[in-house]
Order: structure tokens, then C-alpha cells, then sequence
């Protein structure tokens, strides 16, 4: 590998860690991980609800503290570390960034369907209208052929976009399917290269790595993995490969480990980790943060969560639809009586 450039690390513990808990950090909480996140050397801490601005409602649940409360509490607490929002269009809107660029957020991901990029433009461009470090993050990129999804991209980078993400929101893809994704990108676009893995098939470190060797230069993690589905990249994990193959970044090992044993692990309700349920979405290529939904309505009409994930591939469910679950689960129940 032949990256010369300090690899960007974009810590996702306090926004896709939302998820594994659904949404239930406390401000006190958030303000801890901070602090220990940036001086363990991230480069960008993001902080919002799981599904991002707005996400806080009945249709993905209540975020135990305020978005105001959410990003200021990292804002304050991060001294070198840039705090980050993700925004999904039509979940949040140019109001939510508007207040998140005030609050101090000086990074904002657009994330659309890997398919919807154009439904990003304005979002994109208010962002950049603020000031803001703008990425354009295409979620679920194994449901698109890497030539579509390279379409999608030069969208994003036309916008004006600095930095493009593929997004294996599913942990869906392979080794390969992730190389051809990041190649073209980095053929194609003059803008950065972003890779954002869920380890539902245990290759997130291996898939993030293929990403850096095809020009990446910038990688989302989290602390012990905390978030959807079997969780991302690990920080420590990929920190003590990196070393290994002597890439440069700016995290400290042993810190980054410290805080994935003994502060994000002892806030884990239900394990984040490969299970057959978390591997079922990996292999099924559904949403990561479905996990939770479909384990609870599994348990309410007493059928097997897997079958509702497998239901809801075959019916193409993408993120946002979590509403679906339940009449999934339904029907199955109806089926087996
Ligand atoms: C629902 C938003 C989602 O969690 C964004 C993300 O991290 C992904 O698509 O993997
Ligand atoms: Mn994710």
C-alpha cells in the first residue's frame, strides 16, 4: 500500500453507536466519549441521532437528549477533533443544519439511497454555503452496480461535494465488490474517497483496507465497533492493522482500546457483535439499524426475526422504512396460523 497522506478517521461511536442503543446516550456520556475520543486522536467526531438531524421520532425512536444538547455537549468536549452530523435528506432538513453550523458542527455527511443521490443538491449546497467540510454518503452501495453508483457519485460531486463515501450500510459487501466500488471512484472523481463498513459478514477491517489500498482517504470507525447491526469497523482493530502495515493516521492504539474495553463495551444493553441475526442482515443485504426493530417485533408476534429480514430483502426495503417492519412481522404470523 502506497498512502503517503495521513488517513482521515471519522469516529462513529456517538452517531451509528446510537443505533445499538437506540439512541439512549446521555449527555453525560456523549460528553466523556468525546473528550476521550479526540485525545485518543480522531479526526472527526460524529454526533447525532443514529438516522441523523430530525432523526429523533416515533418512526426510528427518541433520542434520549435533544439534538442541541447532543452537539453542543461534543462540541464542548472536543478540542481537536472536528464534531460531524449526518443528514438525511427529507429526515432532516436545511432548518436542522442550519441550527447544527451553529451549534459549532463543522462537517456534515448528505447521505441519500445509493441510487437517490440527486435528492442531495440543496442540502449539499447549504452546506457548503455554511462553511462546512461536505460529504456526499451513499448508503446501501451494494444495491447499486459500481458503474451506477459511480453516476450517483460524480452527482454528489457536482454538487460540490470534497469527499464521497461509499457506505456498506448492510455490511453486504465483499472484498471485491468493495474494490471495484472504491477503484472506479478513485478513476473517476477528483473528489476524496470515503469507505463506511458494518462488520454483519466480519469484513469490515478486511473491506476498509481493500478501500485504503484503492486510494481511500478516509475511514469511518467506532469504538469496539458500537453501532448497527454487528457494528462498524472497529477503531482499535483497524488501528492495530494499520500499524502493522505502517499507514499513517493519528490514533493512538492502546487509548483506543482502553475506551473500546472499559467505557463503550459496559454501555452495551444487547452485544454488538456477529450473531445470526446480524449476519443474516449481512447476508440478506438489509439495513444495519433494522437489527433492533425486527428483534422486537420477532418477540411481539412470535416469529423468527430472520424470516422478517429475508421478507424485507426480497421487498427491497431501504433505510427510512423501518415502518414496514411490523406489517412484515404481521403477515408472517398470520402466514404461520
Ligand atoms: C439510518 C442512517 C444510517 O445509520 C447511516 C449509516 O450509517 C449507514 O447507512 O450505514
Ligand atoms: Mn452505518
Amino acid at each position: 500500500m502506497t498512502n503517503e497522506k495521513k488517513i482521515i478517521f471519522n469516529d462513529v461511536t456517538l452517531r451509528d453507536g446510537m443505533h445499538a442503543i437506540s439512541h439512549q446516550y446521555t449527555v453525560e456520556q456523549i460528553a466523556e466519549l468525546t473528550r476521550l475520543i479526540d485525545e485518543s486522536g480522531a479526526d472527526i467526531i460524529e454526533a447525532t441521532h443514529g438516522d441523523g438531524l430530525g432523526g429523533s421520532s416515533i418512526q426510528y425512536g427518541f433520542s434520549k437528549e435533544t439534538e442541541k444538547d447532543i452537539i453542543t455537549t461534543a462540541v464542548e468536549n472536543a478540542t481537536n477533533a472536528k464534531v460531524g452530523v449526518l443528514l438525511i435528506p427529507g429526515i432532516g432538513t436545511i432548518h436542522h443544519l442550519n441550527n447544527a453550523a451553529e451549534w459549532g458542527a463543522q462537517v456534515v455527511r448528505v447521505a441519500t439511497h445509493c441510487t437517490e443521490a440527486d435528492v442531495s443538491e440543496q442540502h449539499i449546497k447549504a452546506a457548503l454555503g455554511l462553511g462546512l467540510d461536505t460529504v456526499g454518503f451513499l448508503m446501501m452501495s451494494h444495491r447499486a452496480e459500481p458503474e451506477i453508483l459511480l453516476e450517483e457519485a460524480k452527482k454528489m460531486e457536482s454538487y460540490g461535494a470534497s469527499t464521497i463515501y461509499v457506505v456498506d450500510s448492510a455490511g453486504a459487501l465483499t472484498m471485491d465488490d468493495t474494490r471495484r466500488r472504491v477503484a472506479l471512484f478513485k478513476e473517476n472523481l477528483s473528489a476524496d474517497i470515503g469507505f463506511h463498513g458494518h462488520n454483519n459478514l466480519s469484513l469490515a477491517v478486511a473491506n476498509s483496507l481493500v478501500a485504503l489500498e484503492e486510494g481511500a482517504s478516509r475511514i469511518d470507525t467506532s469504538l469496539a465497533g458500537m453501532g448497527a447491526g454487528a457494528g462498524n469497523t472497529a477503531t482499535e482493530q483497524l488501528v492495530a492493522v494499520m500499524n502493522k502495515l505502517g499507514l499513517p493516521h493519528s490514533v493512538d492504539l492502546y487509548q483506543a482500546m482502553d475506551i473500546a474495553e472499559n467505557v463503550v463495551k459496559p454501555l452495551m444493553k444487547r452485544p454488538v457483535q456477529i450473531d445470526n441475526l446480524s449476519l443474516t442482515l449481512g447476508y440478506t443485504g438489509v439495513y444495519s439499524s433494522f437489527l433492533l426493530f425486527a428483534e422486537r417485533a420477532g418477540k411481539e408476534f412470535g416469529v423468527d426475526p430472520r424470516d422478517i429480514l429475508i421478507k424485507l430483502s426480497e421487498m427491497g426495503a431501504v433505510g427510512g422504512q423501518e415502518d414496514w417492519i411490523t406489517g412484515v412481522a404481521q403477515e408472517l404470523a398470520k402466514a404461520q396460523a
